[in-house]
């Protein structure tokens, strides 16, 4: 039998997002091809946080559709999204602060295993096998992340540039499809930003990503295409040379510190 690969991972048609009278999405279009990297970017209260949390099931949209490998999502807890093959950072890291370093990223890798979640901790229900391939994996990703050697130590001991890591090597550690990163810049040194882009570059050889990010020399550097949001809308879509040459793009920025031509940002662009 042959099978024929959808051709877009997820797309959102039509999608809109109102806040009561506020209407933070209006109308959104969105696809994310495998093994692209597609960045979101616009300045503070455009809507993309607004539209990230769309894509991963955080947010049901007042209208519109997203879909994943052409079927219909209708919303979706996170765990529900990494069987699906989804896998989300979160700009508060979201680590759990009880659980060693391997615990953590053990969670990420839980979809490729049959018990549940945290039956990792409890050593209940969860064949011994499961448990050993999972901490395994675990391992691979903290060494794929170079934090390998603080896998028995508690997050919250640890840099947190490490800490940054660790959280990437979790949304990896379940081999993902789809891999939705939320401002993964913010709070990492130039030299760690760097290194992020490559990461990012890496992983884009096996899963699709989707980027929200303020620092424009990362979005523009690892992006095949950037969606450029500005009051809820669509504005521009391209490659990163595109949608820098776009007036549209420009005049968006006009009065932000924000602006997606030049070099390094403070992340802070604020018209409102
Ligand atoms: N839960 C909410 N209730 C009401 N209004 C909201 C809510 N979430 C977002 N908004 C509004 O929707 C608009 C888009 O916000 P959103 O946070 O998505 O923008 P953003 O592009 O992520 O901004 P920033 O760059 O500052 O993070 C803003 O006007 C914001 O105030």
């Amino acid at each position: 039998m042959t099978t024929t690969a959808p051709e877009h991972l997820l797309t959102a048609d039509g999608v809109t997002m109102r806040f009561g009278g506020l209407t933070a999405l209006d109308d959104v279009g969105l696809r994310v091809d495998p093994g692209t990297v597609v960045g979101l970017i616009g300045p503070n209260g455009a809507g993309k946080t607004t539209l990230f949390n769309v894509l991963s099931g955080v947010l049901r949209p007042t209208r519109g559709v997203v879909s994943w490998k052409g079927a219909p999502r209708s919303g979706g807890r996170t765990h529900h999204l990494a069987r699906a093959g989804i896998a989300r950072t979160f700009q508060g890291l979201n680590l759990f602060p009880m659980m060693t370093v391997l615990g953590n990223v053990m969670v990420g890798a839980d979809r490729l295993a049959r018990g549940g979640a945290f039956s990792l901790v409890s050593g209940l229900g969860r064949h011994h096998r499961d448990e050993r391939e999972l901490r395994e994996r675990a391992t691979a990703a903290l060494e794929r992340f170079g934090v390998g050697e603080h896998a028995h130590r508690l997050p919250g001991t640890l840099p947190y540039g490490v800490q940054k890591q660790v959280a990437l090597a979790r949304a990896c550690a379940g081999e993902p499809e789809l891999l939705l990163l939320d401002e993964p810049a913010s709070g990492l040194s130039g030299h760690e930003t760097a290194e992020l882009g490559e990461r990012i570059r890496e992983l884009s050889k096996d899963m699709a990503v989707v980027l929200v990010e303020h620092h424009m020399d990362l979005v523009m550097d690892v992006c095949d295409r950037v969606v450029v949001l500005d009051f809820g809308r669509v504005i521009s879509t391209g490659t990163p040379e595109e949608v820098q040459a776009d007036p549209a793009v420009t005049r968006a920025y006009l009065g932000t510190s924000d602006v997606p031509s030049t070099g390094p940002d403070d992340g802070n662009g604020d018209r409102r």
